[in-house]
């Protein structure tokens, strides 16, 4: 019997335009290793696969592709090998590689008939949901948290992007809660591993990005002792190694800080007091307790046994943080020690430390396994979401494949007793989206000859008919405005503009200004006679919409990317899970100010206010 008879039998017509097409597939994770078996079992033509990472012992679980001899190997290639041979005919072809890289460009893009996101942090979907307007390709995009998955098809002009509507970001705390009054487990545990980890192995306190400095001014007073305290801890940091190191960092923060704190006695007018701790008494009663202790992970350990590990680990990752300063040689940076859930030091020693802060403050311990979910911010991933999600991807594009837009659907998978998958239609795209509501072109530029001046002059206000006041824009910031005309003499590489940037050019004029111009860079020698500077093909930038747009729906909590199914009110307890690559990426951004600078080729947008999630999942936050 031949491959291709059932697929046949139930897509029709449709089945040899399958056959045909060539898709990207962008992640090959939890969600990915299930879609890659549905694309190449479906009988998609050729496939491409991309991943920057490699296979851990704990995506085993649920990422079937991988076996255990796979560990440590890219799980791009990986995935092509073991998808290959479930169906010969596919072409596969594997990346391993960071879809950001520059060598992915639009017209790279442009090569695939559908693109699938199967990623698990913003930036990489914010990255390909840009790309893929830009290449006019259809993407679809999805997520998972626990039971609860999404499935969105987003197509330029037809439909909502990835942007049209904010996304919320992960949780940040006000630093007086996390420095001085905790009252939760979490706050605890935020302490240990984004202020006393870092500040005894890692940056300052400043660079924490749980921090959120938003309530700093009316607390001046406190923010500056809390100030002087970190300095006094990173004195206390150059005595790594010593004997006498482990005395010195309890002694500090679990007695001496807190006895300050305690002296504050406006603050416990209505609080607890904290009780410091004394290291001699906690020691002597810790004496016969061995260190072995901290593999009990499922038990919540006793003062003492917290003492014992907190001991053991600030051993064990003082000498490995020595061993790594004596490879270093002279010009490298400092080297540091990251917190890592999977690491078990790092782990240890946030467990023992956050716990120690919970007897001072009368607040509960957790066990090592539920510290670990907390300080990773970690909802389970579930193989049966991640295989059902897979499986609705699949079937949206095959009305994305059909042209049916019509049929299309945003998808959402609940643990509801009603309706388990549910959909709606997609929305219109959001005319004030600040990345898909532009007009948008390529500009092919003449890389030894184009200046700033001849896009502003020739081509923007000679071919196109922008008037005085616009602005150009990058992704740094304003290249030109009519009060800032220095960089007009500038060649375009001068300014860093290359081969795949984008430009933005904002309409200032205050009567019927253009949508906003998104133009993507390609960078090619131009016949001397030609201007530097053209539009291969004709640009429209029509006028913004005068009305009000309507009014946008609140943003949408969003759990690794998954918006909340809007009639699912047992789904408030959507948590964004993520990685430490993912921490990386969408912390940077809330650095700034608590707030999240939108990620997108549009510099001038007001920045998102993070709307602060108050759910009852794994991490509950009362503010
Ligand atoms: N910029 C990127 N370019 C390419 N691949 C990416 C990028 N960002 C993330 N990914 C990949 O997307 C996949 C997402 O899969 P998934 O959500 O299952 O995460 P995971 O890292 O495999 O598992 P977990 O986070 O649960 O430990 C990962 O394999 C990750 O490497
Ligand atoms: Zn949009």
């Amino acid at each position: 019997m031949g491959r291709d008879r059932f697929p046949k039998q139930s897509l029709g017509s449709l089945y040899s335009r399958i056959k045909q097409s060539r898709v990207l597939m962008v992640g090959a994770g939890g969600i990915g290793c299930e879609l890659l078996k549905n694309l190449v079992l479906t009988g998609f033509g050729e496939v491409h696969i991309i991943d920057l990472d490699t296979i851990d012992l704990s995506n085993l679980n649920r990422q079937f592709l991988f076996r255990h001899e796979h560990i440590k190997k890219s799980k791009a290639l990986v995935a092509k090998e073991t998808a290959g041979r479930f169906n010969p005919n596919v072409k596969l072809e594997a990346h391993h590689a960071n879809i950001k890289d520059a060598e992915f460009t639009v017209d790279w893009f442009k090569g695939f008939n559908l693109v699938f996101n199967a990623l698990d942090n913003l930036d990489a979907r914010r990255h390909v949901n840009k790309m893929c307007l830009a290449a006019e390709v259809p993407l679809i995009e999805s997520g998972t948290t626990g039971f609860n998955g999404q499935v969105q098809v987003i197509q330029r002009g037809k439909t909502e992007c990835y942007d049209c509507t904010p996304k919320q970001t992960p949780k940040s705390f006000p630093v007086c809660t996390i420095r001085s009054t905790p009252s939760q487990p979490i706050h605890c545990i935020v302490w240990a591993k984004s202020y006393l980890f870092t500040e005894i192995f890692g940056t300052s306190e400043d660079d924490a990005a749980e921090f959120d400095h938003s309530e700093d001014a009316e607390n001046a007073k406190e923010i500056e002792n809390l100030r002087q305290e970190s300095q006094a801890l990173k004195a206390i940091r150059d005595s790594m190694g010593s004997d006498e190191f482990p005395r010195r960092v309890f002694e500090k923060v679990f007695g001496d800080d807190i006895k300050r704190l305690r002296s504050m006695e406006d603050m416990w007018k209505s609080r607890r007091p904290p009780e410091a701790l004394d290291y001699d008494r906690v020691s002597q009663s810790a004496s016969g307790i061995d260190p072995s202790i901290s593999v009990k992970d499922q038990e919540n350990w006793n003062l003492a046994e917290n003492f014992v590990v907190f001991s053991d680990s600030l051993r064990r990752l003082s000498a490995r943080l020595r061993d790594t300063q004596a490879k270093v040689s002279d010009g490298d940076a400092p080297p540091i020690l990251s917190f890592d859930k999977d690491d078990v030091d790092t782990l240890d020693f946030v467990t023992a430390s956050a716990n120690l802060r919970s007897f001072i403050f009368g607040i509960g311990t957790k066990s090592k396994f539920d510290i670990k979910q907390m300080a990773g911010n970690i909802i389970p991933a579930i193989a049966t979401t991640n295989a059902m999600t897979a499986g609705l991807c699949v079937l949206q594009a095959f009305h994305v494949m059909r042209g049916d837009m019509e049929k299309a659907r945003m998808v959402f998978l609940t643990r509801s007793t009603e309706r388990v998958i549910s959909g709606e239609p997609l929305h219109a795209p959001n005319p004030d989206c600040p990345v898909c509501g532009v007009a948008q072109s390529k500009l092919v530029v003449d890389p030894t000859r184009a200046t700033l001046n001849d896009l502003v002059e020739s081509l923007l206000r000679l071919e196109l008919g922008y008037g005085e006041e616009f602005s150009v824009n990058n992704e740094v910031g304003i290249l030109y405005d009519p009060d800032l005309d220095d960089n007009l003499p500038k060649k375009l590489s001068d300014l860093g503009i290359k081969g795949d940037s984008f430009l933005t050019v904002v309409d200032e004029d205050d009567d019927n200004p253009r949508v906003n111009l998104v133009l993507s860079i390609s960078e090619q020698p131009l016949p001397e006679d030609s201007k530097p500077v053209l539009l291969p093909e004709k640009v429209e930038v029509p006028r913004k919409p005068k009305a009000v747009a309507p009014a946008v729906e609140p943003a949408p909590p969003v759990a690794n990317g998954v918006a909340h199914a809007p009639n699912a009110a047992d789904n408030a307890d959507l948590k964004r899970k993520r990685n430490a690559s993912d921490i990386g990426l969408e912390d940077e951004q809330i650095k700034k100010r608590g707030k999240v600078a939108e990620e997108t080729s549009h510099a001038v947008e007001e920045d998102l206010v993070v709307v602060e999630d108050s759910g009852n999942g794994a991490i509950v936050i009362d503010d």
